[in-house]
């Protein structure tokens, strides 16, 4: 048996991403500790997900590092840096639609070398809810179904960092109450960036915050200890 892998140190210094002559982010420094949750926080066109994408290597970075555990991924492929143990479910989930809920899970798993194992259980075992849906295609499932497999998904890859963009959006309670508690379940064994609009979910979950206006980072801290008008003065609409 392959065994789990470790938590990694995720570490960004003077990222900055431009669209055209649009710039988007702003010098972004961020550390997430092993196995530590940070959630990132901000209006909508703030550059969340843009930062997402350029952790994960889809959009090149204009200037800036990008470290995991000290090994540099900046300038990488995305496909390189999956394999250096950063796992993307992105918003809107992006699941194969034709494939069915072990499908989904086999490709992501055999992409690591992990088919043999038992990634696929471990991820599974979060998620026991898509045990009953083991056959069905993946476009059938609900919003909140799928949600879970995407994450699940992530997981059968046995990240050492895992980046969620949004994962409560337009999701019901319940299924919110279940990623919460595999979120929660994860520390200390995953690093988990956590980009998220339904704030009080993040405070929750995260360990530390970053809050991104017209993408600069304008607030950081423990969200126990951050002043709550501070926050919502740079997230409410
Ligand atoms: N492909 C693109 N080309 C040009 N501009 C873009 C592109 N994608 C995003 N933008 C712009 O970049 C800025 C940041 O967008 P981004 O999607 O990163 O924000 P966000 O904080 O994730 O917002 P949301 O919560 O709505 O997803 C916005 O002004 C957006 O309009």
């Amino acid at each position: 048996m392959t065994p789990a892998s470790q938590p990694a140190r995720l570490a960004v210094e003077g990222l900055d991403q431009h669209y055209g002559s649009a710039q988007v982010l702003r010098g972004i420094a961020l550390t997430v500790e092993p196995g530590a949750c940070l959630a990132v926080l901000g209006r909508n066109g703030a550059g969340k997900t843009t930062l997402l994408r350029c952790l994960t290597g889809l959009i090149p970075e204009s200037r800036g590092r990008i470290a995991l555990d000290g090994t540099e991924l900046t300038r990488l492929s995305p496909d390189r840096r999956a394999r250096s143990g950063l796992a993307y479910v992105p918003q809107g989930r992006e699941i194969f639609p034709d494939l069915t809920v072990a499908e989904n899970l086999r490709v992501a798993a055999r992409a690591h070398g992990l088919e043999r194992t038992d990634a696929i259980d471990e991820a599974v075992a979060l998620f026991p809810a898509l045990r009953g849906l083991w056959h069905r295609p993946g476009g059938n499932l609900s919003g909140g179904q799928q949600q879970q497999l995407a994450i699940a998904r992530a997981l059968a890859t046995r990240p050492r960092a895992l980046l969620l963009d949004e994962p409560t959006e337009g999701i019901q309670p319940s299924i919110v109450a279940a990623i919460e508690a595999v979120i929660a379940g994860l520390k200390g064994r995953i690093t988990v960036l956590l980009v998220e609009q339904y704030l009080d979910f993040a405070l929750r979950v995260a360990d530390s915050v970053v809050v991104l206006s017209r993408g600069s980072v304008v607030e950081r801290g423990d969200p126990k200890v951050l002043n709550p008008e501070a926050l919502t003065r740079h997230i409410a609409v």
